[in-house]
């Protein structure tokens, strides 16, 4: 039997930079972000339910949702967020599960589930063991900040709508530390994942 093994962290902590290196060492990756954009495509059952609950106005001309102004209005409002929520992660529970099943059928024996919000959304189930990739909240407002040229208010808004990263770490069965440099995180991710095969 096959390991599933849940990835996550908060916004901009380097939960795709840490991902990137796992499946460069031929572990199979499922990608929450992708999948949570896919369910929203349009003609998806999510991409209607959205229309009714937030209206038309975060549609752009082409029918797509506006990726900007419902991230305005949900990352503002806890109360719209669980809506949102409420709508996506079901669908993006059901694609998950049904990949990761897929690869473990493949004879895959490690299969890690990247889950920005694997434990605001009680998405745990879905897993055995965490990993947690971590940075402190000073490299993770200015590394927010960088790539996705946001205001300090704006980063904050971000940041304040997750569980705190220290948080999480309490949770995890195994921590990343990413405050260095990358090569410092590819050698802990090369030990971890080294010592996570040995296990099996
Ligand atoms: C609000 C949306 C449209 C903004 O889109 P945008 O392209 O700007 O951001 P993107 O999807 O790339 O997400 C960036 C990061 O924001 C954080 N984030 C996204 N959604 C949420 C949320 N509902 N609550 C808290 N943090 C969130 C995550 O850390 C994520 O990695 C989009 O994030 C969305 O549809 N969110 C709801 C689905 C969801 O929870 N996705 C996260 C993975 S399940
Ligand atoms: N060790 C590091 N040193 C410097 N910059 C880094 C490091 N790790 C990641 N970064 C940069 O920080 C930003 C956030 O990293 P990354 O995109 O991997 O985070 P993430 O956790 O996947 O974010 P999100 O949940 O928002 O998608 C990126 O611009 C990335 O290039």
């Amino acid at each position: 039997m096959g390991m599933v093994l849940g990835l996550t962290g908060s916004i901009a902590s380097g939960k795709s930079t840490v991902s990137k290196m796992i499946s460069e060492i031929g572990i199979p990756i499922v990608d929450a972000d992708v999948i949570a954009k896919q369910v929203v495509e349009v003609g998806q059952v999510a991409y209607q339910n959205i229309i009714d609950t937030f209206g038309t106005e975060i549609l752009l001309e082409n029918g797509e949702i506006n990726r900007p102004a419902l991230g305005a209005i949900i990352f503002h409002d806890p109360g719209r967020r669980e809506e949102l929520n409420k709508i996506v992660h079901p669908e993006v529970r059901k694609v998950m599960l049904q990949q990761s099943k897929a690869l473990l059928d493949e004879g895959h024996r490690i299969v890690i589930l990247d889950i920005p919000l694997l434990f605001e959304s009680k998405l745990t189930s879905l897993v055995e063991k965490t990993i947690v990739v971590y940075v402190d909240e000073e490299n993770q407002i200015k590394r927010l900040m960088e790539r996705n040229k946001l205001s300090e208010e704006e980063a904050m808004a971000r940041i304040k709508s997750q569980i705190p990263v220290s948080e999480k770490v309490k949770l995890a069965d195994y921590v990343i530390d990413n405050n260095g440099t990358i090569e410092h995180t590819n050698k802990q991710v090369i030990t971890l994942m080294t010592k996570i095969i040995g296990n099996k």
